[in-house]
């Protein structure tokens, strides 16, 4: 049985949003202003399932992608570009009004350059137990078999077919496989996860994968499997040799737009302190001028952090440490001198770390988030011990989906 709605606004996950008497319900792939045909999702009281487009909105456009709608990879290919800018701001206008926060939020900055630099392809047996790769589907287990995806970097070309004979090597395993891709300057670096320990001949098996589609390394749950050349990324003037499956913002664009915005709001700071540093995308910009203090928990990024930073000549000096800040959050005493400190954390923010910053008197502090809500709870954090939220920027590297980065600058 199907039903009509009228849908009111695009909500944070980009459904079309419903509001009807004593109920709001969600139809994924609807708009604002449309009259839609919906019918129920069984197990999903709030949910709808589109039917139809009754009356169109003029800011529906046609997606990019032939798989839009069963993929889960994006959610918003049929938003106008207009639309789809105001809502992805508003996510993080509503985020900081329900912390109780009054920042004024700029403009949406556009950082999807040539796509997206890492993917997740998931291999698993389907139905009849033919082998399906692809991507997960839209708020469901099942897995969408894609030839193509047009949100990736050119430098990931290849990792359907790759992912597919890595997937076909491990058959006989019957593991359901993650197998995620990363688009280096030497090619492609794809690390396996889910197999298990394998036999030799498995082992085999996937070095000929790698030989025959030229990946530049194959790793297993990070251990090397095989090695055509060692993957690096440049950051800013750095070469940095990349550990297996590390983390890298989502494009080279965004990494390149997250870094001016810190360089901006660090400002003529002599000293800095990176957190959560990973790599070092900020801490290798930033030290082209200041001093820097990186930690990070990923010894092996601190590593790799570490050797970027000997190989580059004219850098001023950076020390990295491995540690895990949120059990050691560094403290107010550890920052008597520090002109500027930036926090990057996953996405479960950082509360012992924001609760520790707010006691020094470090004069900036710039929060680097992919998290809305766990970053409007550090910000109060930070203004309740005396900071001013002065800058909040959303950054858009996830472009058709319903993540914003967010840069902000805080000041005492
Ligand atoms: C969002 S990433 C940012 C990394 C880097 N700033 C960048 O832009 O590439 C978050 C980083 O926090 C690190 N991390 C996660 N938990 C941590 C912890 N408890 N202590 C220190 N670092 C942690 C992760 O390894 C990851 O490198």
């Amino acid at each position: 049985m199907t039903e009509h709605l009228t849908i009111g606004s695009l909500g944070r996950r980009g459904d079309g949003v419903a509001d009807g008497p004593g109920e709001t319900v969600y139809v994924p792939y609807a708009l604002p202003g449309e009259t839609v045909e919906v019918e129920a999702v069984p197990g999903h009281p709030d949910r709808r399932r589109l039917v139809r487009v009754d009356v169109a909105s003029p800011d529906r456009i046609a997606p990019i992608c032939p798989h839009f709608g069963v993929c889960g990879g994006c959610a918003t290919q049929h938003v106008a570009p207009d639309l789809y800018r105001v809502w992805k701001r508003g996510l993080l206008v509503e985020a900081l009004r329900a912390a109780g926060l009054d920042a004024p939020v700029d403009d949406l900055v556009d950082a999807h350059g040539d796509g997206r630099r890492r993917v997740t392809l998931h291999a698993r047996r389907g139905t009849h137990d033919i082998l399906q790769v692809g991507f997960a589907a839209q708020r469901a287990h099942d897995i969408v078999p894609i030839d193509r995806c047009p949100i990736t970097a050119p430098g990931l070309k290849g990792t359907i077919e790759a992912a597919w004979a890595i997937a076909e090597a491990l058959h006989p395993l019957r593991k359901p496989l993650d197998i995620q891709a990363t688009a280096t300057d030497v090619g492609l670096d794809i690390d396996v996860r889910g197999s298990g320990p394998l036999k030799a001949d498995r082992t085999r098996a996937l070095a000929a994968v790698c030989d025959h589609h030229r990946l530049a390394r194959l790793t297993r749950h990070g251990e090397l499997v095989a090695q055509r050349a060692a993957p690096t990324v440049r950051i800013g003037r750095a070469t940095v040799a990349l550990p297996p499956g590390p983390f890298l913002q989502a494009t080279a664009e965004g990494e390149a737009q997250l870094a001016r915005l810190v360089d901006h709001h660090v400002g003529p700071a002599k000293s800095v302190v990176d957190l959560f540093a990973g790599l070092g995308p900020f801490a290798l910009r930033l030290a082209e001028r200041a001093r820097v203090r990186a930690l990070e928990i990923d010894a092996e990024a601190v590593a790799a952090l570490t050797k970027a930073v000997a190989n580059t000549p004219g850098l001023k000096p950076v020390t990295a440490e491995a540690r895990d800040l949120f059990r050691r959050p560094v403290i107010a005493h550890e920052l008597g001198k520090v002109d500027a400190v930036v926090f990057d954390p996953p996405r479960q923010g950082a509360e012992a770390q924001a609760r520790a910053l707010a006691e020094s008197r470090v004069p900036i502090v710039v929060a680097v988030s992919c998290n809305s809500a766990t970053f409007a709870r550090d910000a109060a954090l930070l203004i309740a011990g005396g900071y001013r939220l002065t800058d909040v920027t959303p950054v858009d590297q996830f472009r058709y989906s319903y993540h914003v980065e967010i840069v902000a600058k805080f000041s005492r």
